[in-house]
């Protein structure tokens, strides 16, 4: 645990689950409401995310869960999944002395809440350990709160979404341990000690382990404390403790294709390839005022037809009054069309209600800056200053994790 009182940013001023900005508070602790059995209740639930790893197998000196994915860290991508829960009470970190001060500063930056650290491991098994610890152990001036059910998810496992979580909740609320588990890619062999195959597993008989995993907190904290030297220095597999050291046969529960771990360069692509996926969604058409907008409607129809498996809206930035959570859902892709203002006000205006928002953006958000010049009037000079102008936007908007590009359109030609 740090030393001292464990540090813990201020509480949530608002936490967002389901559909961001519908209202949708989800209920803290009756369940029922998020199809749980009617009348289910669960004591709190907190949340250990081991961070304290090197990455060695993915072959750079930054560790892993600090690398960046679309220039954000990605267990920042972890935790603001996990935040996005408001039934997930506290969520403790585990990172190496070394990082702390690294974590502390993500922290800060992306505006994370309810998160506690605490020290790392050697170990995995030990990581987690020390984030059971922080949770049972009553310290002075820390908020932290035994929790009924504790989660256990690798803070390189970045796509985890409410409904795995709920059900390997509820799921270790009846059983005491619960886990996300999935189909095997590979069969598994067993291999002989001069190096031939033994046997192989009948892969249709076996799963791959993933996370998250959830528990009663008592049984696994009981688990730990009885584990074995080797088993803290070579196991990886929670369940398994819970079964060994405490006879509790874990609730499988069937996991979603995104739950894999980060473990190897190539994971990170993915990971980008994802977010880039998921961040391509949905594109909304953003004009500044109800002159212009008949050429977002215009536009909107044009990439409805050309991009058919994206979604399209528009609307007109005066009439959102500035309340982003009207079209902030899944949409992370703005078009922002000037037609008639040549300062692009409404592009900055967008970028300032991004950062005034408390809404935690889960992905980076993309905002493309079309401005529309008849070239044969506009001075060469200032066509430059506006190129310039947008680059220097585009930098700043860099560092609120805004990625800023611009097209300058010739509108002199007749649009088709
Ligand atoms: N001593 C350790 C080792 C690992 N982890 C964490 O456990 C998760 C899953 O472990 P793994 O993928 O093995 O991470 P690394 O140990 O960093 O990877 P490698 O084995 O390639 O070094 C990661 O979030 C990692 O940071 C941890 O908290 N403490
Ligand atoms: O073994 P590693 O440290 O790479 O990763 C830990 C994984 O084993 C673990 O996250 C799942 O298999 C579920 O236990």
């Amino acid at each position: 645990m740090e030393s001292g009182p464990c540090s813990r940013p201020a509480e949530p001023r608002h936490c967002v689950s389901g559909r961001a900005g519908a209202g949708l508070a989800f209920p803290a602790f009756p369940l029922s409401a998020a199809g749980a059995e009617p009348g289910s209740r669960i004591g709190t639930v907190a949340a250990v995310l081991p961070a304290g790893g090197c990455g060695e197998r993915m072959g750079v000196r930054t560790p892993k869960q600090f690398c960046r994915v679309l220039e954000r860290p990605l267990i920042s991508y972890t935790l603001q999944a996990m935040e996005r829960v408001c039934w997930i009470k506290d969520i403790v970190v585990t990172v190496t002395g070394e990082n702390m001060e690294a974590m502390r500063s993500i922290i800060q930056r992306y505006g994370h809440k309810r998160i506690s650290l605490a020290e790392a491991g050697a170990t995995r098994h030990r990581s987690i350990f020390n984030g059971l610890k922080a949770l049972a152990e009553d310290q002075p001036g820390c908020e932290l709160t035994r929790p009924e059910v504790v989660i256990i998810h690798d803070a390189v496992r970045p796509f985890v979404e409410e409904d795995i979580l709920l059900r390997v909740v509820l799921a270790a609320k009846e059983h005491g341990a619960a886990g996300a588990i999935r189909p095997l890619v590979s069969t598994v062999v067993s291999p002989s000690a001069d190096g031939h195959l033994d046997h192989s597993l009948d892969r249709a008989k076996h799963r791959a382990s993933e996370m998250p995993q959830a528990f009663h907190f008592d049984v696994i904290y009981e688990a730990y404390q009885k584990c074995s030297d080797f088993d803290l220095e070579f196991g990886t597999e929670c369940l398994q403790l819970a079964l060994k050291y405490c006879h509790r046969k874990a609730k499988l529960v069937e996991g979603t294709p995104d739950l894999w771990k980060v473990t190897y360069k190539q994971d990170l692509c993915a990971a980008e390839a994802m977010i880039k996926e998921k961040i391509s969604q949905e594109i909304c058409v953003v004009v500044n005022t109800k002159d212009e907008e008949s050429v977002g409607h215009l536009l909107e129809e044009v990439l409805r037809n050309e991009l058919n498996c994206i979604k399209v809206t528009s609307t007109v930035l005066d009439r959102t009054s500035g309340d982003i959570e009207n079209f902030i859902d899944q949409c992370y892709s703005f078009i922002c069309v000037n037609v008639v203002s040549s300062e692009s006000r409404e592009t900055r205006k967008l970028l300032s209600i991004l950062e005034e928002s408390s809404l935690p953006l889960l992905y980076p958000v993309v905002v493309v800056l079309v401005h529309c010049f008849d070239f044969t009037v506009v001075p060469l000079a200032q066509k430059m200053e506006n190129l310039v102008w947008i680059r220097e936007l585009a930098k700043e908007a860099k560092g609120r994790n805004v990625l800023l590009s611009g097209v300058l359109l010739n509108h002199s030609q007749r649009l088709e």
